[in-house]
């Protein structure tokens, strides 16, 4: 079999996604996501000019060597653009292979670890009150696992929370970066009443997971995930911006709270320090980001060595084309912790017909050969893109923020 086209489509059905086409001369044809949010051109660009003209007359079956030649053989190495390219180009081989072997990707990657895949909703409210009122929905919808974000009194716009009630979050809002304002000493006093107020509502059972975005320092980090101990949150997700790997030794040292970090990793280097010093619980970095299936499952056997379990990112922002290979990857690698689900619109599932499904606060990935995500081009041809930019955050005395 041999690789006859490579072809970026670019949608934006509500929000930008871009996938990776490619085609072999026996007519069986695989799809990868390249979706960066903020910065979709930019693996565009890559994508067209440096890496699917080299694919081009490739045997789909080297995906290792394929792989290698695009991380090796570009000298620039790692990098998110770079590595959502070679994502892309990977999840559309494994999707080819499978097809041609008939077997849904799971199966070639060494069969079911487990029955279904427990993913975690979003909660969003303004205030505690709305936050409660979301969460009931998600349990009343079967979810086990529920992220909850809450507004921040005396705070206008805060992270993960949608500007109206009962309204989806999207983050890159507007075509230049908006500016949001961050007071730390707001959020700590206010995260800690917020988890008191669910654990009363729901009891122990639940799983709550919160979001931090980055934007802690490490001391900082440390007191909230001492002052929410007695609420057993799931995880505590990105509580300080993690290139500086060393600073969750200290948090670690405080805290019995279980750490998620690496939505923002793109390679085993960015997880290896962290994972190596058991600093966390959960790596986040996900197939479309972090190079694909065949790089994330070495940082996924690596993270099983230091009892490390995956906690796939999965927003809106990446399609569901990596939503179906997460899922097929989640059922077969042995440490599984959760999956991430934002549900996507209407609008992107109908461009994105698959055989993934949702039921009882779970997923299954479907038996179809290869991934199981399909892409509706003539319908993506009918939403061009829009710029869109993910939001800045200053200080209150206008100092930029992590955002
Ligand atoms: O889903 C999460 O946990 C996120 O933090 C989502 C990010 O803000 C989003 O992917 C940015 O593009
Ligand atoms: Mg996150």
């Amino acid at each position: 079999m041999k690789i006859v086209d490579a072809r970026v489509i670019v949608t934006c059905p509500g929000r930008n996604l871009v996938t990776l086409k490619i085609e072999t001369d026996e007519g069986i044809y695989g799809i990868g996501d390249a979706t960066l949010n903020g910065r979709e051109l930019a693996v565009v660009a890559y994508l067209e000019e440096h890496v699917a003209p080299a694919l081009i007359g490739r045997d789909p079956s080297n995906i290792e060597d394929i792989w290698q030649f695009f991380y090796r053989g570009a000298y620039w190495r790692r990098g998110p653009v770079t590595m959502s390219a070679i994502g892309a180009v990977d999840m559309a081989l494994w999707d080819i292979m499978g097809k041609a072997a008939g077997m849904p990707l799971y199966k070639l990657l060494g069969g079911k670890s487990r029955d279904r895949v427990m993913v975690y909703g979003h909660a969003t409210g303004h205030d505690i009150e709305g936050c409660l009122e979301e969460v009931a929905r998600h349990v009343e919808q079967g979810y086990r696992a529920v992220r909850v974000q809450c507004g921040i009194p005396g705070i206008a716009s805060t992270y993960g929370v949608a500007k109206k009630a009962g309204e989806r979050y999207e983050p890159a809002d507007s075509s230049l970066p908006s500016e949001n304002v961050w007071s730390t000493s707001k959020y700590l006093n206010h995260v800690p009443k917020l988890f008191q107020a669910v654990r009363e509502r729901f009891g122990d059972d639940l799983h709550v997971l919160h979001d931090v975005h980055h934007r802690l320092t490490p001391i900082e980090a440390a007191r909230l995930g001492k002052e929410v101990e007695p609420y057993h949150l799931f995880w505590l997700e990105d509580c300080v911006p993690a290139e500086n790997q060393s600073a969750f030794r200290m948090i670690r040292q405080h805290t019995t709270t279980p750490l998620a970090v690496g939505e923002v990793f793109n390679s085993i280097h960015d997880c290896r320090e962290l994972i190596e010093s058991q600093s966390i619980d959960y790596i986040r970095a996900t197939l479309t980001h972090a190079g694909g299936i065949t790089h994330v499952r070495r940082i996924a056997a690596l993270a099983e060595l230091y009892h490390v379990r995956t906690g796939f990112h999965g927003p809106t922002d990446l399609s569901p084309v990596c939503m179906g290979a997460a899922l097929h990857f989640d059922t077969w690698v042995p440490n599984f912790g959760i999956q991430e689900h934002m549900p996507h619109s209407e609008e992107i599932e109908a461009v994105f017909p698959h055989a993934y499904r949702f039921e009882d606060g779970h997923f299954t990935p479907g038996e179809a050969p290869g991934h199981g995500v399909d892409i509706d081009e003539e319908l993506a041809g009918k939403y061009p893109y829009r710029r869109a930019s993910l939001p800045v955050n200053r200080l209150e005395d206008g100092t930029l923020w992590h955002w």
